[in-house]
């Protein structure tokens, strides 16, 4: 099992002297239709005032976000961006889970170069510490944590059909009659980019050129980042059947970012009904997302004063990039860049 890499947190001098206007950095997330995703959006947004971010939640929109929506998003100190949808070749969206097609929409978000990293999280993740220290890692590559194979969602593949999975590639080795293993694969509800007008017209272009499957936008981004993407540790994205799936790679108290995607555990729509909806570590993260989504503590005040001005995470940058070296099969991001 991969010991956990938790960053050495150092409290350096520069973390008391915060340069005068910050990076252009920023939080991103995308929100789509008029249901109840908007309570996970307000969910993130106080969950990222509450670990103190010094950095601003961005909100892609899709036009059918109706106005009221976008002011509780906006009273919650949010920006809110109205972006177009995006649509693979009409003629072969029945390849992928329709439910997904409109998560390729989420690719306009490459199109914010006023900012020059940003840190995309879905609406149905919530940041339980600070984090703020991703946008210190190298320029150039893709940051994300690796996905599971195991859920039935998986069962059109030929890993699940194996019963391999890049959490345990020892358990069940990846028969050499199907060639190379499959690469390393991100879930796309977390990542660290770099918005690149260069990067989205490329990517828009590749859409319409690339047959959509399953996972739509998730499998799309992985093949288009694979030469660049970096592995960072499950604690910034766990994806919650890590729970009864990989429990050896999980250690809770040390998970800083937490990704509501099993089926049924989404917070607001929880009822508990469905399978491992009922164990106690579920009923124990839903609680803790609800616990900020009730906290009025938590709202956004517009006149913060220098007082509350957010803390440095004080993560020394140089040695988290040392801690994430390699381990086990994993190459974690290693030295920092030349540059
Ligand atoms: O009706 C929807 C479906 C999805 N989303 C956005 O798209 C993301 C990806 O969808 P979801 O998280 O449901 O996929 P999962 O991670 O569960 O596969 C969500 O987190 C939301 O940010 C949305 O706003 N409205
Ligand atoms: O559009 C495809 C989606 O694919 C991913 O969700 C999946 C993935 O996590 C599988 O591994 C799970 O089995 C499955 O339940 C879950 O829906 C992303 O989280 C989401 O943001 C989005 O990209
Ligand atoms: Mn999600």
């Amino acid at each position: 099992m991969a010991p956990e890499l938790v960053p050495t947190v150092v409290k350096s001098s520069a973390a008391f002297t915060k340069p005068a206007t910050l990076p252009r950095r920023a939080y991103v997330t995308f929100l789509a239709g008029n249901g109840d995703y908007v309570k996970g959006v307000v969910g993130l947004a106080k969950g990222l005032r509450k670990v103190k971010t010094a950095y601003p939640l961005v909100v892609a929109v899709l036009p059918d976000v109706p106005e009221e929506h976008r002011k509780i998003l906006e009273s919650q100190g949010c920006i809110v961006r109205e972006i177009e949808p995006v649509y693979p070749p009409e003629n072969q969206t029945q390849f992928a889970m329709a439910y997904y097609v409109i998560n390729y929409s989420k690719l306009r978000i490459w199109e914010f170069v006023e900012y020059s990293k940003m840190i995309y999280l879905d609406g149905d993740i919530e940041v339980y510490e600070n984090i703020d220290h991703l946008f210190d890692l190298p320029d150039g590559n893709f940051y994300a944590v690796m996905d599971c194979f195991c859920e039935k969602t998986w069962s059109h593949t030929p890993q699940y059909k194996v019963g391999y999975c890049q959490q345990c590639p020892e358990k069940v080795r990846w028969p050499t009659e199907l060639g190379q293993p499959p690469s390393l694969y991100f879930n796309a509800g977390m990542f660290v980019f770099e918005p690149n007008i260069a990067t989205y017209h490329d990517l828009l272009k590749t859409v319409q050129v690339t047959t959509p499957t399953s996972f739509a936008e998730q499998d799309f981004l992985n093949m288009y980042f694979k030469d660049i993407y970096k592995p960072i540790p499950l604690n910034y994205n766990l994806v919650l059947a890590m729970l009864w799936r990989h429990p050896e790679n999980v250690k809770l108290d040390q998970v800083k970012v937490v990704h509501y995607c099993a089926a049924g555990s989404k917070p607001w729509r929880y009822t508990g009904k469905e399978e491992n909806m009922q164990r106690e570590d579920i009923k124990m993260l839903v609680k803790k997302w609800w616990d900020i989504y009730n906290d009025a503590s938590l709202d956004y005040k517009p006149l913060m004063n220098a007082s509350e001005a957010p803390a440095a995470d004080g993560v020394d940058i140089e040695q988290f990039v040392q801690a994430l070296s390699e381990v086990g099969h994993v190459q974690y991001v290693t030295a920092p860049s030349a540059a």
